[in-house]
C-alpha cells in the first residue's frame, strides 16, 4: 500500500529580496508532517532565511507559504510562534535556574509552569529533576542546548525548526541531541526542519533533505539524494564538505 505524506508547510514560488538583492529565488517545495527534513547547502545559500519564513519571522517578497494549507499571514503571530517552535545554534540562556529558563515562554504569557510539568519536559530531553534548581549558565554546552530544546517544546509545537543546533558540540553531545530529536519526532509526531552543515548527520537523521545553493532549491527528496544525486554541483558540494 502506498502511504501519501501529508504536507505541513509548502512553499509556492517564494522569492525574498533585500535592497534589490535576491536572497531566495523561486522556492517551491513541501515539508511533510511528522517527518524530519534536513536542510543543507553552502554558507550563504539562504537556509536560515528560509527557516525564518516558516514561523513568520520573515515574509516572502513574492510568493506564498502555506502552513497546514493556510497562508502564514492567516495565523495570529503569537499562535504561529506557539505551533512552530525554533531552537538555534547558540542556545539562548538567561541568568537564573534551569526552572527559571524553562518557565520563560509561560512567564511571557503570564502563566506559571508547574514544577511537575517542568520535570516532565526535562525528562523529555534526557535531564533528570536534579537539574531544575541548577544555575543554567553553569551547564555544559550540550546541557544548555537540551534546556533550550525543552523550552521550545513548552507550547507543544507541531513543527520544530532547528538551526545548526549541534555544530558547537562535542561528539557525545551531538549523538545525545540527535537521539532526543528522533525521540521527540517519534513520541509527539513533531515535524522537524533541521539545518545542518554535517552531511552525515543530514543522512542519518533526515527522512528527507532539501539541498540549497545560491538562494535556489537545487534538489529535494529522501536523504539518500545526498549520496545518489547525479547533479554535479551537489556531488561537488557533498564531497567538498566531507573532505
Ligand atoms: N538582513 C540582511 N541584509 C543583507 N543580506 C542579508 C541579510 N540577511 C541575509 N543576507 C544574505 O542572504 C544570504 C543568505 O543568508 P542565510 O543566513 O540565509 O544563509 P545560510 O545558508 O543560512 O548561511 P550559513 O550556513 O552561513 O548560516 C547571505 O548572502 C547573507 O549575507
Amino acid at each position: 500500500m502506498i502511504s501519501l505524506n501529508e504536507v505541513a508547510i509548502s512553499f509556492h514560488n517564494v522569492c525574498y529580496e533585500i535592497d534589490h538583492l535576491s536572497i531566495l529565488n523561486n522556492i517551491n517545495g513541501e515539508f511533510y508532517k511528522g517527518k524530519i527534513t534536513t536542510l543543507v547547502g553552502p554558507s550563504g545559500a539562504g537556509k536560515s532565511t528560509l527557516l525564518k519564513m516558516c514561523n513568520g519571522l520573515l515574509s516572502p517578497t513574492t510568493g506564498d507559504i502555506l502552513i497546514e494549507n493556510k497562508p502564514v499571514h492567516f495565523y495570529e503571530p503569537t499562535t504561529l510562534r506557539k505551533s512552530v517552535g525554533i531552537a538555534l545554534q547558540s542556545a539562548p540562556i538567561i541568568r537564573g535556574t534551569v526552572f527559571h529558563n524553562l518557565s520563560l515562554p509561560y512567564t511571557l504569557q503570564h502563566k506559571s509552569l508547574l514544577e511537575s510539568d517542568a520535570i516532565s519536559f526535562l525528562e523529555d530531553v534526557g535531564l533528570d529533576h536534579t537539574f531544575l534548581q541548577r544555575q543554567a549558565e553553569d551547564l555544559s554546552g550540550g546541557q544548555k542546548q537540551k534546556v533550550s530544546i525543552a523550552r521550545s517544546l513548552l507550547n507543544r509545537p507541531k513543527i520544530l525548526l532547528l538551526d545548526e543546533i549541534t555544530s558547537a558540540l562535542d561528539p557525545t553531545s551531538v549523538y545525545e541531541i540527535e537521539q532526543l530529536i528522533l525521540n521527540i519526532n517519534q513520541k509527539f509526531g513533531v515535524t522537524i526542519i533541521w539545518i545542518t552543515h554535517n552531511i552525515e548527520q543530514a543522512k542519518r537523521i533526515g527522512h528527507y533533505t532539501w539541498i540549497m545553493m545560491e538562494g535556489q532549491l537545487l534538489e529535494t527528496g529522501e536523504s539518500k539524494i545526498l549520496s545518489s544525486s547525479t547533479n554535479g554541483k551537489i556531488q561537488q558540494f557533498v564531497s567538498g564538505v566531507q573532505q
